[in-house]
């Protein structure tokens, strides 16, 4: 049975991800890619569906931490005999696959329990499993279909009910390695390599690349941790992005609001890129914006949402009814429907972080700048369209006030690129598109009896998406109609101190029962805030949404404050990206709380 989506940490190879539990089992792990079948999904099940357990046999307490400011994940387990020490680690950078679990006896003698059960495709899949040797040593070998996975270590498990168990002492000083490694199921696994120096290799590169973040942010701790971990969600080569290395975990535990979140769409994507740039990232930007000319390369009338890793274009969504789910939340879904969707706020997202690319390089590149004119050419054509919105809802398209105000960003931003990088482009006619869509926002996503922007062209209610209308210069912070927006969102969407991201009550989405506060929208909320000059309230709230994340600073995408757990695909960037954002806004008006510009 999965533990609390809480009990849960993130390793990984910057190729793939794997979850590993306060108990130590490894729950869920898609190799080779964020995005292939899963060989461990007890996640969204039972142990039955594979999962990989080192843990004291008995009653035991855990602490966990990451070493330093590394991805290397360090469970210590205590037992009224013992301590023991489980290092967890996906070491990145080498083309392979592997899961290396080192465990280290700290004190007295710790008897352990090791169960590794491998089903391969979403736990569906029995493997075939022989023991083999390599190079003279000993390894457990399971293969179906294209997969293969090898398990070595000192002390391998023996076979019996379709997994592979064991029971042994840990005395102090005892040190074990066990690694899982993947191989496409044709190739011989000839070497195997000794991957436990590679611990302080990837201690050692985390921590320089975490040391270019500035360190004058409140929650610096939470900051570094989220910047490290969008790092892990960034595909090394490919320089795809995903929204999270899960499907599944549900919005409402036993709801229908189950989706599968390992893809990359060009909206998390770019506003991830905007923090990073913000936080003083540059390679990841260039990394991304390559991957983004290769992916929507071609027509530009056939630019979609997201796509997978490599670029991919076909996501089809599948319902997986051999799982039983998070907690019995069905159904278990691979693939997004949501890929195919018209959502009119993406170039805006995505002029903006490329905005941000130039003006941080200093420079535009001609490729990168043929395209945007492409697509800001093709959004012209569409943009008085009722589109799915930012929330991907299943509901009829509408007129989103939020989209709108973003197809506003995309050509504020073509036609920046023109007055202040001297790229070429029909800038009066872009001119005139954006100032159509502030005046259509002005007028029709305003209501003047309530004092807010509504969530689309046809109703009085609010949406929490709205407040980043001052995040992206579309009207100044402290506007009277910001500020009405901002006291709106918090008679109506306010829970608990969280936001919502709209009512469901409506019916707007299509889909079946609620969901909890979301948490980038609680963010958006912390710099609204900031930028309205409420800055108490936006530490206040700042303060409180740092004391959501899990044990080692980790957020999911919603939360529920009433059963005070976590909900949705776990990490996710979108949460992890807005806290960044939240803490930069922050220091930002803080500094110039405290030095205010000189009027000349
Ligand atoms: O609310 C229904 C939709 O929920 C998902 O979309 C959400 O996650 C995306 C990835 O983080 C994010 O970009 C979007 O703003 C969120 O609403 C799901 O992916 C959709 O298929 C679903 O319709």
């Amino acid at each position: 049975m999965a533990l609390p989506i809480e009990d849960y940490a993130l390793i990984g190879d910057r190729h793939t991800a794997a979850l590993v539990g306060t108990n130590g089992s490894i729950d869920w792990l898609c190799l080779p890619r964020f995005d292939s079948p899963a060989c461990l999904a007890a996640l969204l099940g039972t142990n039955e569906h594979g999962h990989w357990q080192l843990v004291p046999d008995g009653v035991y307490s855990t602490e966990r931490r990451y070493l330093g400011a590394s991805s290397v994940l360090e469970t210590t387990f205590t037992t009224a005999d013992g301590v023991v020490r489980l290092t967890d680690h996906m070491p990145p950078g080498d083309d392979r696959a592997d899961v290396v679990r080192r465990i280290t006896g700290m004190s007295g003698t710790v008897r352990l329990r090791h169960e590794w059960r491998i089903r391969l495709d979403y736990g569906a899949v029995h493997p075939w499993v022989r023991r083999h040797r390599i190079r003279g040593e000993e390894v457990i070998v399971a293969i179906a279909g294209p997969d293969q996975l090898v398990l070595s270590g000192p002390r391998l498990p023996r076979a019996s009910d379709h997994s592979h168990n064991d029971v042994f002492d840990v005395a102090a000083g005892d040190d074990l390695t066990f690694t899982m490694t993947w191989l496409p199921s044709h190739v011989p696994l000839d070497d195997l390599h000794d991957l436990g120096h590679r611990v302080e290799a990837s201690i050692e590169d985390d921590e320089s690349w975490i040391a270019v973040c500035r360190g004058d942010v409140p929650h610096a701790d939470l900051v570094q941790r989220s910047l490290l971990t969008l790092r892990l969600m960034t595909h090394e080569t490919t320089g795809g992005i995903v929204a999270a290395p899960t499907t599944s975990l549900p919005e409402e535990i036993g709801g229908e609001r189950n989706w599968d979140y390992r893809f990359c769409w060009l909206r998390d994507a770019a506003l991830t890129i905007t923090s990073l740039i913000d936080a003083g990232y540059t390679d990841e930007a260039m990394l991304w914006r390559d991957w983004l000319l290769r992916s929507v390369a071609g027509d530009p009338e056939d630019l979609q949402i997201m796509y997978a890793v490599d670029g991919a274009r076909r996501l089809p969504e599948h319902e997986l009814p051999h799982l039983p789910g998070y907690e019995g939340s069905l159904p278990v879904r691979i693939g997004n429907g949501a890929a195919v969707q018209q959502q009119h706020d993406v170039l805006g997202e995505v002029m903006d972080a490329l905005d941000r690319v130039r003006t941080a390089r200093g420079q535009a590149d001609p490729d990168a700048w043929a395209l945007q004119r492409a697509l800001v050419d093709d959004l012209a054509k569409h943009w008085r369209e009722p589109d799915h919105g930012i929330w991907e809802i299943r509901g009829e398209p509408r007129h989103f006030t939020h989209s709108k105000a973003m197809v506003w960003v995309a050509f504020d931003r073509a036609v920046r690129a023109v007055e202040e990088h001297d790229l070429a482009g029909p800038v009066e006619e872009w001119r005139r598109i954006r100032d159509e869509v502030r005046e259509e926002v002005l007028t029709r996503g305003w209501n003047e009896h309530k004092r807010t922007f509504t969530q689309h062209y046809d109703t009085d209610e609010v949406d929490a998406s709205l407040l980043v209308l001052p995040l992206v210069g579309f009207l100044p912070g402290d506007d009277p109609r910001v500020l009405g927006t901002i006291e709106a969102v918090e008679r109506e969407l306010v829970r608990d101190r969280l936001v919502l991201r709209y009512r469901t009550e409506t019916g707007v989405d299509g889909l079946s029962g609620d969901e909890h506060p979301f948490l980038p929208c609680s963010f958006w909320l912390v710099s609204a805030y900031a930028l309205a000059g409420r800055l108490d309230d936006a530490h206040s709230l700042f303060d409180h949404l740092a004391t959501l994340v899990n044990d080692v600073g980790l957020l999911s995408e919603e939360y529920d404050p009433v059963a005070n757990r976590m909900t949705g695909n776990f990490p996710q960037a979108f949460s992890h990206l807005t806290l960044v954002q939240a803490a930069l806004v922050l220091a930002e008006t803080d500094s110039r709380r405290a030095d205010p510009p000189v009027d000349r």
